[in-house]
């Protein structure tokens, strides 16, 4: 068989391009995944590639990365916002206007069914990825306390969350139907499935890229050579930037570091990597507040206008309920997250082969201002937490007190044992105009410098995108279909 497109990465983005792509029965298309086709009774941590990265000053942390067939939105919190339209108007600012909001937009249109919204200009009314939202009646006392909170320290109530550069807190528009979850793996892939020109291979991880003379050829997977016309990597942040190094194409100074031959120079392999710092304040609800079973989230927040800081929509908020993982006792917290970092982090190899362990480095708090806002960020959250309708429901806030998020040196200390990867990751392998000596991968998602390999994942994602990102994700594989089949 002659494979026209060779996709490896069967997750979020993959199955969508897979589907996509394979509509035309002319096309011959096989998707590769490393993990296995998956079962819905099995735990999360089953599907987990065991990855480990630098968080803050030299502590590293687990970090969490779907293996399996769906990839990381088969084990996420089925959270599905939109990133702003300013984000991509800065996308296409960079000189990359096939990626501006008006052309984004209609692939967020085409990729969704908005139970509540229908079709509109900002919503989409008959693509296959049901998006809903608990209504306000069903929320939980420690959400409503926290949405009433939020809106007496002056943030609005969005009750769209995904209009474009929405802002406030509302409703969490998540990616399910009813209380099942629906990840491109059911709503687009098993779909795809019976088509003739479509193969799925579950349980076969790629080891690297074959390129010959300048050109993709195929890939290695579990010892075989798979030849095909075009390879596109849609393993995901940090995924597919260690296969472009594993595969000789990365900056050559960390490739012959890593023992690897260099095949092309690309010094923005493994660089511009950016995620999304989170904190958390906990709580023991009082008796009666969580009743057994409640969701654990219904709101989300992008707020703008924290004290000491620009308007930028930059800070999130999200009340989680339930207890913490590895734990049993109910708590409630209150998540906050900077949404806008300026640090950036990096990813290289510990050696050539697939069995040594990437270095992922996220670089939080890395960049002047970083940890500032994150302490800015966190003050508000705790201020919001101290209103009348949220501590009401607070039996006691478990290790932050007044005294603690008052200093900054013990606030600092806080944040930097505490602060997680909200499992965000963007870039890796950004796309760039072809001036741009940093650039991985053209407009086109086309690698530079090697024929017939592209990125299709939220690794070519170039500038910050304000939102938990697995729509984001859906949406890249969508729209990168269009240009491919343009
Ligand atoms: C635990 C968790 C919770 C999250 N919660 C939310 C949330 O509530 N809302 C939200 O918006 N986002 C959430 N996210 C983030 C979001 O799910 C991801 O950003 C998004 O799904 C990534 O999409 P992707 O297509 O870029 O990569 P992925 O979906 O990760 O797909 C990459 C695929 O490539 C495969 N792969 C990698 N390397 C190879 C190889 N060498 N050979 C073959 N296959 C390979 C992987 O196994 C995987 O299936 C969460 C993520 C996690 C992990």
């Amino acid at each position: 068989m002659d494979i026209d497109y060779l996709i490896v990465g069967a997750g979020t983005a993959g199955c969508v391009l897979a589907s996509r792509l394979s509509e035309d029965s002319a096309r011959q298309v096989v998707l590769l995944e490393a993990g296995p086709e998956g079962d819905e009774c099995a735990g999360d941590a089953e599907y987990d590639w065991g990855l480990r990265a630098t968080v803050t000053a030299g502590r590293v942390d687990g970090l969490a990365r779907g293996k399996v067939v769906g990839g990381s939105a088969r084990v996420n919190g089925m959270g599905a916002v939109r990133a702003p339209a300013r984000d991509y108007h800065a996308w296409a600012a960079l000189g990359l206007p096939a990626w501006g909001w008006d052309r984004v937009l209609e692939s967020y249109r085409r990729i969704e069914t908005d139970l509540e919204y229908g079709d509109q200009p900002h919503h989409g009314g008959s693509g296959p990825v049901p998006i809903t939202r608990r209504p306000r009646e069903q929320w939980i006392a420690p959400v409503s306390a926290l949405v009433e909170a939020v809106q007496a320290a002056g943030h609005r109530y969005c009750p769209g969350m995904n209009a474009p550069d929405a802002s406030g807190i509302g409703p969490y528009p998540h990616n399910r139907r009813g209380t099942a979850r629906m990840p491109t793996s059911l709503t687009h892939l098993a779909p795809a499935r019976s088509r003739q020109n479509l193969t799925v291979r579950a349980d076969l991880p790629v080891e690297r890229v074959v390129v010959r003379d300048g050109r993709a050829t195929g890939v290695l997977a579990g010892g075989e050579f798979i030849a095909a016309r075009e390879v596109i990597l849609c393993a995901g942040t940090p995924l597919s930037a260690v296969l472009l190094l594993r595969s000789g194409i990365g900056p050559a100074g960390d490739l012959r570091e890593a023992g690897v031959a260099v095949v092309a120079d690309l010094p923005g392999v493994g660089r511009n990597l950016y995620d999304q710092p989170g904190a958390v304040i906990p709580a023991l609800p009082v008796h009666g507040a969580v009743p057994e079973g409640a969701p654990m989230t219904e709101v989300i927040a992008r707020l703008a206008a924290i004290p000491g800081h620009q308007r930028d929509d930059g800070f999130y908020l999200c009340p989680f309920a339930g207890p913490p993982p590895g734990g049993t006792e109910t708590m409630i917290t209150i998540m906050v997250g900077d949404l806008n970092p300026a640090s950036r982090g990096t990813i290289t190899l510990t050696g050539p082969s697939p069995g040594d362990p990437p270095r992922i480095d996220l670089g939080y708090y890395t960049a002047p201002g970083d940890l500032g806002r994150m302490r800015a960020a966190y003050r508000h959250a705790w201020s919001i937490a101290q209103h009348e309708a949220y501590a009401r429901i607070v039996d006691r806030f478990y290790g932050v007190s007044d005294e603690l998020v008052a200093s900054d040196e013990s606030l600092n200390g806080l944040l930097h044992a505490m602060t997680f990867s909200r499992l965000a990751l963007l870039g890796g392998a950004a796309m760039g105009p072809s001036d741009d000596a940093s650039a991985v991968v053209g407009e086109d998602c086309r690698v530079r410098g090697v024929d017939g390999l592209r990125g299709v994942d939220l690794s070519i994602v170039p500038v910050v995108l304000r939102a938990p990102t697995a729509l984001d994700a859906i949406m890249i594989g969508e729209h990168a279909a269009t240009l491919i089949t343009a």
